[in-house]
């Protein structure tokens, strides 16, 4: 067994949240097919908000199969996805057994008699402006949507209660714009049916689940399915094409939490896709429906591409190591190659959505962005929403609504957006082939492995600056309105 050591930066360290403290790592070949990383994690390993020190970390390199464990009583499991652009239909036949050591117990062999299943995941929406204030709620009390600092945990689901209280009315109006509810349950569930029959098409019969982080159909409804199905192999597939701790990360927290749980679970192969922008069906998807749009323009040339990504606070990503940022980013660099392959140049940029709380978020803004564009006599703007791939009240109220009359007024004479990719063929076809190269490298989670080291002692002081001024300012604001509430001056941080 051959083995060789290089630098982190080389590696696809891309979806390990922690990657700032990963030293370096090997890569040995088995059998001249299985690759494995072992990943030296030294000085502070940060794991949601948890400090872990001198642990050593093992993960699937490029095959994206094997899983191994850590010594002592951490262990973590991650599949990371390999990057794909030029490899499409590239599966591993055989998924592996881990024992509780970590090591490879015994292949499980792909089997006709198999009941495979496919869990989508998303975020949810409320379907009525009755459902907002409780759905806000969840949302808040999400601790990998509000990150509070260990100490101040026990503040998750009095301050959720606050927000969402406070910001129902300001999201109530976007939803009531929107026809008085978020079409993403009906999207998700169309894709689904879609995905069920190309999976069918390409001769795989599975069972096609959704499960939703913050609304109905929970996520935790979706998994009681799957079990009373007696799936025996699962691929769980979130449709965010970027890895964020805030989205991806939430529901894969939520299904860990799960395996650590429940018998059948801990034993059920699952294998997670955390993230696919990189795959060349979405990349080609995304290229066409640009290209067609483009060519409405009278002048498509003189187009700007204005790529349009939901934001997240800076802190995730610098503090608490969120790839979503260096994804999204590669992401556009994958897109604008290919347009440039189809002799598409246009100028383009990339702006950050949605603002909550007293907090920075990921710059620059799309609403800045507009505005400097218009003072730059840019004068036609075709914008792409990239964090999804359906409509939600982001692409139908923010940007079709406020930031298209934002850009009028800023003397942006042309404007059009790129619809959500949704039941678009190709890019499902391509979701499909995702799914039946992962099958195979479905693995049972090993039950120490979580993404939680449990009784780890130390609280990490990352972000507290930012997470104890959210609450500051929290604190501040209540006081200020009990106090000022005839006044009409203050201006409450998250209705902005
Ligand atoms: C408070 C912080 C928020 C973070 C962090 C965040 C990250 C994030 N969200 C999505 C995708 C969606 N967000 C949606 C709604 C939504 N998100 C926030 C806040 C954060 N999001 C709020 C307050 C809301 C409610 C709507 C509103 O009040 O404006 C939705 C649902 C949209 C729908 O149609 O219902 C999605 C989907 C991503 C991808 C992301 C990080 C990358
Ligand atoms: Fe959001």
């Amino acid at each position: 067994m051959e083995a060789v050591n290089f630098p982190v930066s080389q590696t696809r360290l891309l979806n390990v949240w922690n990657q700032r403290s990963v030293s370096s790592f090997s890569l040995s070949q088995v059998n001249g097919r299985i690759s494995i990383c072992y990943a030296k994690v030294n000085i502070k390993f940060l794991d949601n908000g948890r400090q872990v020190t001198d642990r050593l970390l093992v993960f699937s390199a490029p095959s994206n199969i094997v899983c191994d464990v850590s010594k002592g009583n951490f262990a973590k499991t991650l599949h990371m996805p390999s990057k794909r652009h030029n490899l499409p239909g590239r599966t591993n036949r055989s998924a592996k057994r881990l024992g509780r050591d970590g090591r490879i117990l015994s292949a499980v062999p792909s089997s006709a008699q198999e009941n495979a299943g496919v869990l989508l995941l998303n975020l949810g929406g409320p379907e009525t402006l009755s459902d907002v204030q409780p759905f806000l709620f969840n949302l808040f009390a999400d601790p990998d949507i509000i990150r509070l600092p260990r100490l101040f945990q026990f503040l998750q689901q009095p301050l959720a209660q606050l927000i969402s209280v406070s910001r129902a009315p300001k999201s109530k109006k976007g939803y009531a714009a929107i026809g008085g509810g978020s079409p993403l349950r009906k999207i998700i569930e169309d894709q689904a049916r879609a995905l069920k029959l190309a999976l069918k098409d390409k001769d795989l019969d599975a069972n096609v689940y959704v499960g939703m982080r913050h609304w109905h159909p929970f996520t935790e409804d979706a998994l009681n399915q799957i079990k009373k199905d007696k799936i025996t192999k699962l691929v769980v597939l979130p449709l965010y094409p970027q890895f964020s701790i805030s989205t991806s990360g939430s529901s894969i927290r939520v299904i860990h939490n799960i395996i650590r749980e429940d018998a059948y679970f801990a034993r059920l192969p699952i294998s997670i896709i955390e993230s696919w922008y990189h795959r060349e069906g979405y990349i080609k998807s995304m290229a066409d429906s640009i290209e067609k749009k483009l060519q409405r323009f009278s002048k498509p040339e003189e187009v700007m591409i204005f790529f349009s990504a939901h934001g997240v606070p800076l802190s995730n990503v610098e503090d608490a190591g969120d790839p979503y940022r260096d994804q999204m980013e590669d992401c556009i660099s994958l897109i604008t190659a290919e347009l440039k392959s189809r002799g598409i140049n246009n100028e383009h940029t990339l702006a950050y959505q949605r603002r909550v709380g007293p907090v920075q978020w990921l710059k620059p803004y799309t609403d800045e962005v507009i505005v400097e564009l218009g003072k730059q006599a840019v004068k036609s703007l075709l914008v792409v929403p990239v964090s999804f791939v359906s409509e939600h009240i982001e692409t139908l109220e923010e940007i079709d609504m406020e930031y298209k009359n934002l850009a009028l007024e800023s003397g942006i004479e042309h404007w059009d957006r790129v619809p959500a990719l949704c039941c678009n063929p190709k890019f499902i076809s391509d979701l499909a082939d995702a799914v039946i190269e992962a099958l195979p490298s479905a693995l049972i989670s090993n039950r120490n492995s979580s993404m939680e080291a449990e009784g780890d002692p130390d609280p990490v002081p990352y972000a507290i600056i930012s997470q104890f001024s959210l609450i500051f300012a929290f604190l501040l604001f209540l006081s200020l309105r009990v106090s000022l509430h005839s006044r009409n001056f203050l201006k409450p941080w998250f209705l902005v």
